[in-house]
């Protein structure tokens, strides 16, 4: 599902991360890693939205070479998501749904499912840190991707809505095989995630422990 050929980052020639040659299996996988060991920064250029040596491919599609490609078939939620704070939440999920080929439908379920009916149409300045954080889910699950990267999916999330996320993951996994990376601090529940696959991030590398 994802290949990493030759992947090198580095930050003013410090070299952060070296990936080789990994392909990972279509699945849910949670990355982890200490402090500074490289899950943004990974996850950012997967995403498409940090510069890198090498090159990324879901499936046979390459970043590099097919760029407005690749990232109609990655969607990406930041640990702490910032936005225009002028808009409402209503008009980011708009402009999001456009980009990503999203209906009316999906949206409208999308936000009622994550409880945000009553503050949608309120200017993003007046959001909580968790009210952006349930956007962000909103708007990493829009479209049709292949592969969803949640940063720190479970900060600032409440209990119901931490329900809601498990579900969304296991349904879109189950019935639309949609791959997963999600970085977390935070145990994520195995017991809600069945099939949650490990990958620890530490010394530059990847190893994957399934
Ligand atoms: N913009 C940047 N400029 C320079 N160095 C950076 C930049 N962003 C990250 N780094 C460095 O890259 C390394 C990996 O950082 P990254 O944020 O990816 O780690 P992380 O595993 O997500 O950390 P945390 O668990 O603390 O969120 C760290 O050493 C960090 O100092």
């Amino acid at each position: 599902m994802l290949h990493f050929s030759q992947f090198e980052k580095s930050y003013s020639g410090h070299q952060v991360l070296k990936i080789a040659n990994i392909k990972l299996p279509t699945g849910v996988f949670w990355i982890k890693g200490s402090n500074g060991s490289g899950k943004s920064t990974l996850l950012k250029a997967i995403a498409g939205i940090l510069s890198f040596q090498g090159d990324i491919a879901i499936g046979t599609t390459y970043l590099k070479n097919h760029g407005v490609a690749y990232r109609k078939l990655v969607n990406f939620a930041a640990a702490e998501p910032l936005f225009p704070e002028f808009l409402t939440g209503a008009e980011m999920i708009g402009l999001f749904a456009k980009a990503k080929g999203a209906g009316v439908d999906q949206s409208q379920a999308l936000l009622t499912e994550m409880g945000m009916q009553a503050y949608v149409n309120n200017h993003l300045s007046s959001y909580s840190s968790g009210m952006l954080k349930k956007l962000s889910l909103v708007l990493a699950f829009l479209g049709k991707p292949r592969l969803i990267l949640l940063d720190e999916p479970l900060n600032a999330l409440d209990a119901d809505s931490l329900e809601v996320l498990y579900r969304w993951i296991n349904e879109k996994h189950a019935q639309e095989q949609i791959s997963f990376l999600l970085s977390s601090h935070q145990s994520l529940e195995t017991i809600k995630l069945p099939g949650l696959k490990q990958i620890n991030i530490g010394d530059k590398k990847l190893s994957l422990n399934f």
